[in-house]
Parts: structure tokens; C-alpha cells; sequence
């Protein structure tokens, strides 16, 4: 029994489509990782995915009970606005102290609950906020481009932290990122996205596949060629990883 179905997704922004025919789902304890060039959809997919936005054709079917911990990609606190680490795991909900520090724990950032939220570095403001998904006790985590900011060897040492994190939890992770090189080994399971899905597969099948070769090219100069992606890819012929 899969935690999410989501099928056949539809979905424009204004008249702008973003997601066509999108089909994904994400079964207990794996991870997923959707990795697609700038503006192919990815946010808005996680959105829909979380009922955050309503889905204009398709279904997405949550098994019932789901518990999502959700990390978004940004998240703008005023730096003027004092707020310690433990206030703002008590929003919106107060929760117990020892449930905040198991959390900071499992999130890798003991000891920070009486720190400032604006004077957390990247790495840790980002941990408060895998902290707070935690406090959810999520069977699935989310992660909206969580490692944005972050210099390699910081990215790289949180996604052994959201290892860690599914080990302890035993729950399932999707994540979008465009970290290639570094997400690919971790995942279970990659789903290129580029509006539609453009194959998906074991790391090793994706990355071979000629639909994600397309878009990322090969090698180290895949995760470069992914910001300067400007090849406007046809909505209507789907390649798949398994051809
Ligand atoms: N609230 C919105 N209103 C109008 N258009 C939007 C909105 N949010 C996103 N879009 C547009 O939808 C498209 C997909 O955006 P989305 O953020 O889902 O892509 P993404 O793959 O996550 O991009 P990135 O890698 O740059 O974060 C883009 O063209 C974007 O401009």
C-alpha cells in the first residue's frame, strides 16, 4: 500500500501549464528524489502532493491518517523579530520540551533551542526546520530544495542527516533537489520532472537514460548544465527509462 498515488496530474498556474499527466507514487520507508531543471515544476508538484494546491485534473490519494513533515525550500523570518530556536518549534503548536529536544537531536542540532532562529547559520537553520518536520512524527518527509544555500560538503552532510532521520523514523522521503551528483546515491528511486515525467528509475537507470541525459548531460557538467538548461522539452512524447 503506497502512502501517496498521485495520477495523471494537471496543473497551470494562471493559464501558464506547469504539470501535465503527472503519475508518481511513494511507497513506505523509500526515498524519492525529483530532480528537473528551474521552473519544470517540482514545487508545485510537492504542493499539490500536500493538498497545499488543488489538482485541476488527476487524483492524488493519501492513504488515510498520513502524517506528512513538510521542509520548504524558503522561509522568510524577519531578523528584526526576536525568536528563539524553541518558540518557533512551538508554532503553531506548543509541544512538549523534550519532544523539541529529541527533535533538535534527530535533526542534528543539539543544544540550539535557546539560540536566535537569525543567528543560526544555514546549515542549522535548515535542521531547525527538518526539527519541526520531525515533531509531526511524519511517515513522510518532504524536502522543497532543503540543501538551497548550502556549500557542498554542508549539503552533502544533511542528506546523511535525512538518512539518519528515515533510519530512526522509518519514514519516507521525497525530496526535490538539484543536487544530482550527491541526491542520486541516496535515493531509492529519482523521477526526472521537466512538467511532464521524463523517466524515472534506480539512480543508475535514470542517470543512463537519454531523456535525463538530455536535460543534465553527463558527469559533473550534468549538475552545471542543469542551471543553464534553456531546451525546451516536447510535451507530447514521453520517453521512458525502461525503453
Ligand atoms: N504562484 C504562482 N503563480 C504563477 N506562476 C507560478 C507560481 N508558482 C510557480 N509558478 C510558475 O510555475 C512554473 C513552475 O514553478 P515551480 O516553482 O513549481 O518549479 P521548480 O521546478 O520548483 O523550479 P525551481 O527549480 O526554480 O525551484 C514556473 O514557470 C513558475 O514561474
Amino acid at each position: 500500500m503506497n502512502l501517496i498515488d498521485a495520477r495523471g496530474i494537471d496543473f497551470s498556474h494562471g493559464g501558464h501549464r506547469v504539470l501535465q499527466g503527472v503519475s508518481l507514487s511513494v511507497a513506505p520507508g523509500e526515498i524519492v528524489t525529483i530532480v528537473g531543471p528551474n521552473g519544470s515544476g517540482k514545487s508545485t508538484l510537492l504542493r499539490v502532493l500536500i493538498g497545499a494546491l488543488k489538482t485541476q485534473k488527476g487524483s492524488v490519494t493519501r492513504q488515510s491518517g498520513l502524517r506528512i513533515g513538510y521542509v520548504p525550500q524558503k522561509l522568510h523570518i524577519d531578523p528584526t523579530l526576536p525568536m528563539t530556536v524553541e518558540r518557533f518549534l512551538n508554532l503553531p503548536h506548543a509541544v512538549a520540551p523534550d519532544a523539541a529536544a529529541a527533535a533538535l537531536r534527530a535533526a542534528g542540532v543539539p543544544g540550539v533551542a535557546g539560540r536566535q532562529m537569525s543567528q543560526l547559520s544555514g546549515g542549522q537553520f535548515q535542521r531547525v526546520l527538518l526539527a519541526r518536520a520531525i515533531l509531526a512524527r511524519p511517515h513522510i518527509l518532504m524536502l522543497d530544495e532543503a540543501t538551497q544555500g548550502l556549500d557542498q560538503p554542508g549539503s552533502a552532510a544533511f542528506y546523511r542527516q535525512i538518512e539518519a532521520v528515515r533510519r530512526d523514523l522509518g519514514c519516507a522521503v521525497l525530496m526535490v533537489s538539484h543536487e544530482l551528483h550527491v541526491v542520486m546515491s541516496a535515493s531509492d528511486r529519482v523521477i526526472c520532472l521537466n512538467g511532464h515525467v521524463c523517466c524515472e528509475g534506480t539512480p543508475e537507470v535514470v542517470s543512463a537514460a537519454p531523456a535525463y541525459r538530455e536535460l543534465f548531460g553527463t558527469g559533473t557538467g550534468g549538475a552545471l548544465a542543469l542551471y543553464r538548461h534553456d531546451h525546451d522539452h516536447g510535451h507530447d512524447h514521453h520517453h521512458e527509462a525502461a525503453e
